[in-house]
């Protein structure tokens, strides 16, 4: 089981590494860390085993987190229909993208980051991405809305890259052009 110890901090060299694609079949150690990435997302939004184990809630986490170079990360969150989004992303990639942004009203947050940063993120607003299950179904999927911003944001851990270093640093509220800002509830 996942737990907080398990999930490295800003600083740590792995979050600034680019994570490497992974082949299949999948080693079952793989297969292993996948189940336990999402199973980590499920046990934090459960009130009792969060409490019990002090799990900080996270709603996407990727394997640099976890102090993992493999190009994977985990969603589990609902979109906006109120479906429940969860699923391991491997080699994820985004193959098109709206002209829009879009960015959280209240900023970013990162599970590797405890510390308030504050500003805003700027997202594409709507992208189409493709990605493999871990039983090695290729998916493609159309998100947009938070499941789009988390999909970005993990996507970035992928690559080494923190919310923060794309917040304009002279301003962090600047306008963010041709973007529909995402109000949390
Ligand atoms: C760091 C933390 C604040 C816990 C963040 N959760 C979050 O943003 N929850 C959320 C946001 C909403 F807009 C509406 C809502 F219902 C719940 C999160 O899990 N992550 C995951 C992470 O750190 N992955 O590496 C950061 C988020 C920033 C944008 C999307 C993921
Ligand atoms: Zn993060």
């Amino acid at each position: 089981m996942i737990l907080m110890d398990d999930i490295v901090r800003e600083g740590h060299p792995t979050l600034r590494l680019k994570a490497e694609e992974i082949k299949f079949p999948l080693t079952a150690e793989v297969k292993q860390l996948a189940e336990d990435m999402l199973q980590y997302l499920i046990n934090s939004q459960d009130p009792e085993i969060a409490e019990k184990y002090q799990l900080r809630s996270g709603i996407g986490l990727a394997a640099n987190q976890v102090n993992s170079l493999h190009r994977m990360f985990a969603l589990h969150l609902p979109d906006e229909n109120g479906e429940q989004l969860s699923f391991v992303a491997i080699n994820p990639k985004i193959v098109s993208h709206s002209v829009e942004s879009t960015f959280l009203t209240g900023g970013e947050g990162c599970l590797s980051v405890d510390r308030n940063v504050p500003g805003y993120v700027p997202r594409y607003a709507r992208i189409t991405v493709k990605f493999k299950t871990v039983d090695g179904e290729e998916k493609k999927m159309r998100l947009k809305g938070l499941p789009a911003i988390a999909f970005q944001h993990e996507l970035d851990h992928l690559n080494g890259v923190m919310f923060y270093d794309r917040i304009n640093e002279s301003n962090p509220y600047a306008d963010i052009p041709n973007a529909i800002p995402y109000e949390r509830d």
